[in-house]
């Protein structure tokens, strides 16, 4: 196995920056990259994030950089943690730059918005050479930023990978396990976060902690529906990257996706909500291709097409929420 050092962090938004200061803290020697020259001049002299993690001093051996080609040039690992929507443009944009040995690894959580495809895919073809892996589970960038304790997973088709990159990451107060189903365990991170906005709904309309857990429960089994058709393992979408993120996402008040549902369930408009939030909300792009991956494999997820349809402003939450309660009686389990 070639050297998967150092590692270039492509992405300086909360969970960028979270991971360059984890690796950086534990001796990885780590470059974060940020598109933006001023901001990055701003964390240099301020030795911190303070737009989008303030409070987390920077280790002194963490570098960082505006600088493209150079960062990535150098990389034995290209660790891209942007949001979904500008990934395929950010691997386009390493193409000229990565070592033929270099290893691509993302913590993206959705699909390519434009094509629908799996992060996984446009990685297999933009860099067939190259070993791949995603790092995901359940991690709230400001939790692993204050080094409380957190359980993550790397998926890799090579299992030797998933161990390097998972290595790299591992430290007493982070756990970073293996596993070789990558499409699982993305499908897992991009349906949490749908699933995440109706649960918020339910309690922004204060519909109890019943509604709640079978929200979440309902919403794990259409996980494992989808999951099913397109081939996911099921202990996959039962473990850290699906069941781990759902339960954190659905409850967790510092969920971005589950806070664009508390103020949809609360009144508050779609718009008003994503500024107030003012950082990515996966959600907002990841249900279209849920629900069209969906339609593709002719499965029902009542759930993820109610919040398709609220975030779309063609039914009000109280209605969404009528249409799942109106729905006909059924076994648990088909
Ligand atoms: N935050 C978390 O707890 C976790 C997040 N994730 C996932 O990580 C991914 C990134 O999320 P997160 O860091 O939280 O997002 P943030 O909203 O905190 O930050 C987004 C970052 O992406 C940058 N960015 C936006 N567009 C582009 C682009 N076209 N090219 C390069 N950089 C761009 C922004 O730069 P600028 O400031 O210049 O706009 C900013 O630095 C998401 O898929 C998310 O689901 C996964 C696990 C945990
Ligand atoms: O993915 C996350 C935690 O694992 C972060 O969730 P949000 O994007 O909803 O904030």
């Amino acid at each position: 196995m070639t050297d998967t050092t150092p590692v270039a962090v492509i992405g300086a938004g909360s969970w960028g920056t979270a991971l360059a200061v984890l690796l950086a803290r534990n001796g990885v020697p780590t470059t974060l990259w940020g598109r933006t020259a001023a901001s990055v001049v701003e964390m240099a002299a301020a030795r911190s994030n303070a737009r989008y993690l303030p409070d987390l001093p920077f280790p002194d051996a963490l570098q960082l950089s505006a600088a493209l080609e150079t960062t990535v040039r150098d990389a034995g690992t290209v660790l891209i943690v942007v949001p979904s929507h500008a990934f395929a443009d950010t691997l386009d944009r390493i193409a000229p730059w990565i070592a033929p040995s270099a290893g691509i690894v993302w913590a993206t959580k959705g699909f390519d918005p434009d094509s629908g495809r799996f992060l996984h895919e446009l990685v297999a073809e933009r860099f067939p050479a190259h070993p791949a892996a995603v790092v995901t589970g359940p991690s709230f960038a400001r939790e692993v930023a204050r080094g409380l304790p957190t359980a993550v997973t790397v998926h890799a088709d090579d299992p030797a990978y998933a161990q390097a990159i998972a290595q790299l990451l591992h430290s007493p107060l982070l756990r970073a396990y293996t596993g070789a189903d990558v499409l699982g365990a993305e499908l897992g991170g991009a349906m949490k976060n749908v699933l995440a906005v109706a649960t918020g709904v339910a309690d922004g309309m204060q519909l109890g902690l019943n509604a709640r857990a079978g929200l979440i429960t309902r919403g794990m089994s259409e996980m494992l529906r989808l999951g099913a058709a397109l081939g996911a393992r099921a202990e996959t979408l039962m473990g850290l990257s699906g069941l781990g993120d759902l339960v954190l996402t659905c409850t967790g008040d510092l969920s971005r996706n589950r806070r664009l549902g508390l103020a949809l369930g609360r009144g508050v408009p779609i718009a008003e909500a994503v500024k107030e939030i003012g950082q990515v909300v996966e959600s907002i792009v990841t249900v279209d291709t849920v629900m069209r991956l969906a339609r593709e494999h002719a499965i029902e997820l009542p759930i993820s097409e109610g919040v398709q349809r609220v975030l779309h402003g063609e039914i009000t939450p109280e209605e969404g929420m009528r249409m799942l309660l109106a729905r006909e009686q059924k076994p648990e389990f088909p």
